[in-house]
C-alpha cells in the first residue's frame, strides 16, 4: 500500500534529523515541505510568531487544537520551562500516530500529552479527566469552522482565566471568518493581528492573538 504524505514526512525526519534535537526536527520538516511536498505545518515563517508568543507568555499549561504531524507541538514544547506541559488534540488517528512518533523522536515527549479525538469531546474533559485548572495559552490550528465554537466551549468549560492567550493560525488562508467576526467583536477579548504568509508559500496569511480579559 503506498505511503501517506505524513508518513513520508516522518520517514524523512527519522532518516535525516538528529534524534532528541527539536530544532533539527523542525528544520528537517520545513526542508521537506518546502522542497518536496507541501504540508499544513505552521512552518518556519509563522513559527517565529508562535515562538515569540510562547516566550512572552511562558505558559505552565498550553493547549494545541490540531496536532497534525506534531511540528507545532515540537515547536511549542521546546520552549516550555521545567514542569510546564502542552496538551495537543488531534482528531485523525493516522495523524496522531505520526505525531506521537515525531514528538518522541524530537525528545519532547515528557512535556507533551497527545489527546486523540474531536476537540468538542476533549475540551469538556480537560478539567476532570486531564486535571487542567485553566489554560495559559491555546494554539488554535484545527478545522477552521471549529475555531469559534471551540473558543466558546473553552469559556463555557471555565478553562480560560484573565490573561489567557489564544493564538489562531490561518485567519486569512484558508481563513476563519466566523472566528474573526466573533473574537474581534467580543469585549471579553483584546485582539491583535499578525500578518504573515501561508507555510512554504508566497500567499498571504495571518495569525490572530486574542487575550481573554476575564
Ligand atoms: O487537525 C484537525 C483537522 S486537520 C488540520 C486543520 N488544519 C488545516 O486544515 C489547515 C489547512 C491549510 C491549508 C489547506 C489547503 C490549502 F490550499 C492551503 C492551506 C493550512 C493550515 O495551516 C491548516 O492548519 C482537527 C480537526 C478537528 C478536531 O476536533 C481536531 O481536534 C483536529
Ligand atoms: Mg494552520
Amino acid at each position: 500500500m503506498n505511503q501517506s504524505k505524513e508518513r513520508r514526512i516522518l520517514n524523512f525526519v527519522l532518516q535525516n534529523a538528529v534524534r532528541g534535537d527539536p530544532c533539527s526536527v523542525m528544520e528537517t520538516i520545513d526542508k521537506y515541505c518546502s522542497e518536496k511536498e507541501w504540508a499544513m505545518n505552521v512552518g518556519d515563517v509563522k513559527g517565529v510568531i508562535l515562538d515569540k508568543t510562547v516566550e512572552e507568555i511562558n505558559p505552565k499549561v498550553a493547549l494545541e487544537l490540531g496536532t497534525y504531524c506534531g511540528y507545532s507541538a515540537v515547536r511549542i514544547a521546546r520552549l516550555l520551562k521545567a514542569g510546564a506541559c502542552l496538551l495537543t488534540v488531534e482528531f485523525n488517528p493516522e495523524f496522531a500516530a505520526i505525531a506521537k512518533q515525531m514528538i518522541e523522536f524530537a525528545g519532547v515527549q515528557d512535556k507533551v500529552k497527545l489527546l486523540e479525538g474531536p476537540s468538542e469531546v476533549i475540551i469538556p474533559q480537560l478539567k476532570k479527566k486531564y486535571e487542567v485548572d485553566t489554560l495559559d495559552f491555546v494554539f488554535v490550528d484545527h478545522w477552521k469552522d471549529r475555531y469559534a465554537p471551540d473558543t466558546i466551549l473553552l469559556q463555557e468549560c471555565s478553562l480560560l482565566r484573565k490573561g489567557s492567550v489564544l493564538l489562531a493560525d490561518n485567519i486569512i488562508f484558508p481563513g476563519a471568518p466566523e472566528f474573526v467576526k466573533y473574537i474581534r467583536n467580543n469585549p471579553r477579548f483584546q485582539c491583535s493581528t499578525y500578518p504573515s504568509y501561508l507555510e512554504y508559500m508566497k500567499v498571504q496569511d495571518a495569525m490572530e492573538k486574542a487575550v481573554f480579559l476575564g
